[in-house]
């Protein structure tokens, strides 16, 4: 397939190809830099006062999600001048080479293909001339087979007894997206079947999943892209060791195949560690890891949620997805968002971004975004490898409310930093929560809110005192406000719902690397210190020489060994 769409406004580098214009020399970065300045310290008190329709206009609905982006330190000015940027950055041509398989991860020379993981059947979308929707479909039916037949308890280990506890074992993409969305959607998983996700390669991790596990009704689950991860591979190992052991057995006869199946693109990997490849669930290349869970790598999940429930939440990525492909720019969500944090990173100094739902369901939601944007995002050289000289992805944090206004809130508030946050809610509760519990919700979704209002509008000094507070108290007591967030509300937390918000987010991420130019598919970062691991590994167990140790990692090397007693 052809490689990634030519890059706009070329200047010569005088070494042969032309480069890019780097994204601070265009016209349009500097026209948001005097609009910047021009704009000054407007608060969103006045943007509010001299714009009666700003909450009316400020808003967009997109299938069952409702955004109200008023709340953020923009005009219309902003917003027209950041489309300008998009358009310049020729996002719309990136996304379209994208969505057509062109290879646009340069550096691994890869097509980048999640949006077929949900394309319905018959759509045609080409990786090298092929057309991979049929495979998406036939790899989702054996999921599905599989899924029906743990879950009808048809599916029997090694002693005839059905699976009573699913054992997923990965780290990465491999891990956070099917834990996120077993938690999210937990009221829509068979209750009598229990999950477990193990990721770190602390042997504790495993233990915890297996303390009260009965090895003749575990099954596990080993998902990885490479099959090669040392911390999923060393778990994996481990785990197979306990079933064998457990169950009296020895490698070689049918206890593996029973208790073991695969999620992976590497059959010879899978094989070789004894897995029966009529049990392995492959997915492919043009997957990214960080992007895979509504691949096999979500197989876990369908057993929890079965095929049809794992279908409803593909049709909801697929209805992101043809909205990020065919709306235009001024109602394009995912373009939204994302200018909105080109412009507090370029032009606002804002280092970080805040993802806060009020759902406990939604508790691992952050955690999962973090990679997908900071592995994503976190990149500091443009995509033909000249450095960038603009901030590229922001730090991703936070945690459900109302906990973490308990926590971290007081410097959201009245802090130095300047932190743009997504509040996330829903206006019904779960569909099994017990009526007497349904109260709570109304508390719950008035602290998001009057958190909205509070961070965006404060309360002056002048308030304060009418309060009557002494007067020596009233610094202490006000609040600057204009701290700004986009609020995303939608009926209730679905299977669709679920992957219409994490397609957001994945287009969101998306249209910010194509604004820096960087690649936003690979993830060479995570590398080195994978290598280093491994040399340092065999200094803590045998004491060996590791040659080119710097001193201070040789001294905690040495101080470990003898807290270890050796
Ligand atoms: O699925 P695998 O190959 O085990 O990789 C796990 C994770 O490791 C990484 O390569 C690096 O953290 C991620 O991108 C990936 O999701």
């Amino acid at each position: 397939m052809s490689a990634s769409t030519p890059l706009p406004r070329t200047e010569d580098t005088g070494e042969g190809a032309p480069a890019a214009l780097p994204l601070d020399h265009r016209e349009e970065w500097t026209a948001l830099g005097a609009h910047r300045a021009r704009l000054g310290p407007a608060h969103l008190r006045e943007l509010f006062a001299d714009d009666p329709s700003r909450a009316a206009r400020y808003t967009l609905d997109v299938g069952d999600l409702h955004v109200d982006y008023s709340k953020n330190l923009v005009t219309d000015e902003t917003l027209g001048l950041l489309r300008e940027l998009a358009a310049a950055t020729r996002v719309a041509d990136l996304r379209d080479a994208m969505l057509r398989g062109d290879h646009i991860n340069v550096t691994e020379d890869r097509a980048v293909l999640h949006t077929a993981l949900r394309a319905p059947r018959g759509a045609v979308i080409e990786n090298d001339g092929r057309d991979v929707v049929p495979d998406v479909h036939r790899v989702l039916e054996r999921m599905g087979d599989f899924a029906d037949r743990v879950r009808s308890r048809e599916w029997r280990g090694h002693t005839g007894l059905p699976v009573r506890r699913i054992v997923n074992i990965g780290i990465g993409g491999s891990d956070l997206g099917p834990a996120m969305a077993y938690e999210a959607l937990r009221p829509y998983t068979d209750r009598g079947l229990e999950f477990r996700f193990v990721s770190n390669v602390d042997g504790t991790d495993l233990h915890e999943a297996l303390i009260d596990a009965d090895p003749a009704t575990t099954l596990f689950v080993v998902a990885s892209k490479t099959f090669t991860t040392v911390e999923t591979i060393t778990n994996a190992t481990a785990a197979r060791g306990w079933l064998l052991d457990g169950l009296g057995e020895k490698p070689g006869g049918d206890a593996i195949a029973k208790h073991f199946v695969a999620v992976s693109t590497n059959t010879p990997e899978v094989e070789a560690f004894g897995i029966d490849t009529r049990n392995m669930f492959e997915f492919w290349d043009w997957v990214g890891g960080r992007y895979s869970y509504d691949s096999a790598i979500g197989l876990s999940l369908m057993v929890a949620l079965g095929r049809e429930q794992f279908l409803e939440m593909l049709a909801g990525f697929h209805l992101m997805d043809t909205h990020f492909a065919t709306a235009p720019a001024e109602r394009n969500l995912p373009f939204l968002l994302g200018l909105l944090g080109v412009w507090y990173g370029g032009f606002l100094d804002a280092h970080s971004h805040a993802v806060l739902p009020y759902s406990h369901y939604m508790s691992k939601f952050t955690a999962y975004l973090q990679q997908l944007d900071m592995e994503s995002n976190g990149k500091s050289v443009q995509r033909d490898g000249r450095p960038v000289g603009w901030q590229t992805g922001p730090v991703v944090w936070g945690t459900p409310g109302t906990n973490g206004q308990h926590a971290y809130f007081q410097l959201l508030h009245q802090g130095t930093r300047f932190v743009p946050a997504d509040l996330l809610g829903f206006a019904n509760p779960a569909p099994d929560l017990p009526v007497s519990l349904e109260s709570q919700h109304d508390l719950l979704m008035a602290n998001l809110f009057a958190q909205g209002q509070a961070l965006a509008f404060g309360k002056t000094a002048e308030e304060v005192a009418d309060e009557g507070v002494p007067a020596e108290l009233v610094p202490h007591r006000t609040f600057a406000g204009n701290h700004p967030t986009t609020t995303i509300l939608a009926d209730r937390l679905s299977p669709s719902v679920l992957g219409q918000l994490v397609a957001l987010y994945e287009h969101k991420v998306f249209v910010q690397g194509a604004v820096w130019n960087i690649n936003s598919f690979d993830q060479w970062g995570v590398q080195l210190g994978k290598v280093l691991a491994k040399r340092v590994e065999p200094a803590l167990s045998e004491g060996a020489d590791v040659p080119g140790l710097d001193a201070s990692t040789a001294s905690l090397v040495e101080r470990y060994r003898s807290l270890r007693g050796r």
